[in-house]
């Protein structure tokens, strides 16, 4: 159930991987902050990385800012290296990853085990795309996301059914798939999301 980290230049750091792939606005980052307050794992949101990397107003920032308002995907290598420069710098003291919206397509997947670790669950946060659109507007309403808006909602809805339900696929052959119905209530959701984690205990 322990997947490894190899931090060079330090011991191998055994260590908890959960990944959180659900589509958008399904409510992945809600759900993630509830399992950070409840279980204290440490909370990677690959959109918040990215996000805090166009709020720095580098070079960098600018080119990923023009691909995720059209609701596209940075090239792999950029969220791969955020992601385990996060991880890398949080080692010691974590308790366990959850790495919410990633990854977003099936190489992805490979890329993460062969730089960094295998997770040990999956949280198939599902929702329908009807659900999802309706959300996403109304967080629009005051998110202040540059693409909570309806053409880019619609973009990144096509590339998750294309590009990232695939990626649920290819570990629901693994075995850690476990499908969580987020049609409910916050809390609702949340008590089938404590169910997958305490099961691998
Ligand atoms: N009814 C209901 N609404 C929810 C639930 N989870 C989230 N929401 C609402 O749906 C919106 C989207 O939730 P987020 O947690 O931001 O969704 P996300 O999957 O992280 O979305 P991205 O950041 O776009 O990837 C929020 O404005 C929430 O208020 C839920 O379990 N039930
Ligand atoms: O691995 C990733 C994760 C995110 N993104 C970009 O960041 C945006 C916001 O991601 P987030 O997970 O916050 O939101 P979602 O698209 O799931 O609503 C996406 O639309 C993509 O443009 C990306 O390119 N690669
Ligand atoms: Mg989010």
């Amino acid at each position: 159930m322990h997947s490894s980290l190899h931090v060079p230049g330090s011991p191998t750091i055994f260590s908890l991987i959960l990944i959180c792939p659900g589509g958008p606005g399904s409510g992945k980052g809600t759900q993630c902050e509830k399992i950070v307050e409840r279980y204290g794992f440490t909370h990677l949101s690959s959109g918040d990385l990215l996000r805090a990397e166009v709020s720095s107003g580098s070079e960098r920032g600018k080119q990923l800012a023009a691909i995720m308002e059209k609701g596209e995907l940075v090239p792999l290598d950029t969220i791969l290296n955020m992601i385990k420069e996060a991880m890398i710098a949080k080692a010691s003291t974590s308790k366990g990853f959850l790495i919410d919206g990633y990854p977003r397509e099936v190489r992805q997947g490979e890329e993460f085990e062969k730089k960094i670790g295998a997770p040990c669950l999956l949280l198939y946060i599902d929702a329908k795309a009807e659900t999802m659109l309706m959300r996403l507007i109304k967080r629009g309403e005051t998110s202040g996301r540059s693409d909570d808006t309806a053409q880019t909602i619609k973009n990144r809805l096509e590339l998750y059914y294309k590009a990232t339900e695939p990626v649920i696929a290819y570990y629901q052959g693994r075995g850690i798939v476990r499908k969580i119905n987020a049609e409910g209530s916050v809390d609702e959701v949340f008590s089938q999301v404590a169910n997958a984690i305490e099961s691998l205990q």
